[in-house]
């Protein structure tokens, strides 16, 4: 796991689709039809993020999932918290509203 500078994140962030780099944290806000859309596609994040034993902040608003990526035990953004941004912006081109 390496801890990235901001110019590493700045150019990662252009291989990723809607993330924003606040707050030492990627941050996407991902549409859905609704809840149950919402619900379901945390369920397939669930094997993927215990796959990299890496795993996502998420709060659901309905429709819609915020996503929240940092390393807590680096205390900000490394190459895992990108590394899953780009699985979550797969699998969400699954269903993605
Ligand atoms: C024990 C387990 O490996 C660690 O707690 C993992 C789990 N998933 C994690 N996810 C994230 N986002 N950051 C971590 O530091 C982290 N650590």
């Amino acid at each position: 796991m390496v801890k990235l500078n901001l110019k590493d994140i700045e150019s990662s962030l252009n291989e990723l689709k809607g993330w924003k780099f606040e707050n030492d944290t990627l941050v996407k806000d991902f549409l859905f039809k609704d809840f149950s859309n919402s619900v379901k596609f945390l369920t397939m994040v669930q094997p993927v993020a215990d796959s990299l034993d890496h795993h996502p902040d998420v709060c659901i608003f309905y429709n819609k999932v915020r996503v929240t990526l940092t390393t807590h035990d680096e205390g900000g953004v490394t190459d895992l918290d990108v590394k899953l941004a780009k699985k979550l912006d797969e699998l969400a081109k699954l269903f993605e509203y």
